[in-house]
């Protein structure tokens, strides 16, 4: 089962994901994208969905037509692990692929 990291940790990890940030009160981070059109946006959350799927690990997130609002953390670790930032990481590149940086 992935670690609980550190407040640190996290932090540090956190300064190497262009767009996230810690969740006021609660232990997770989050990004809000925003995508030329609902089309664009779907199609990220497509794919982010299959990344998700092939790790086991699922955000949590909200779309209102362009933007997808995301929240990770690891509900069986209570906090944020790896699988949090390598699944920020992968969520990173696939909006860079569609021009969002
Ligand atoms: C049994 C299965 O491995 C677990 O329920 C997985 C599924 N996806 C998950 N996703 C997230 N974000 N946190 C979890 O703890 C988690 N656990």
């Amino acid at each position: 089962m992935a670690e609980r990291l550190s407040a640190e940790t996290r932090k540090s990890a956190l300064a190497e994901l262009p767009g996230w940030s810690e969740t006021p009160g609660r232990e997770a981070i989050g990004r809000t994208f925003t995508f030329r059109d609902f089309n664009e946006a779907f199609g990220f959350m497509s794919r982010a969905a299959l990344v998700a799927e092939k790790s086991d690990h699922h955000p949590e997130w909200k779309n209102v037509y362009k933007t997808v609002d995301v929240v990770l953390a690891t509900h069986d670790a209570g906090g944020v692990t790896r699988l949090d930032i390598d699944l920020a990481k992968a969520m990173n590149a696939i909006a860079r692929q569609l021009g969002v940086t």
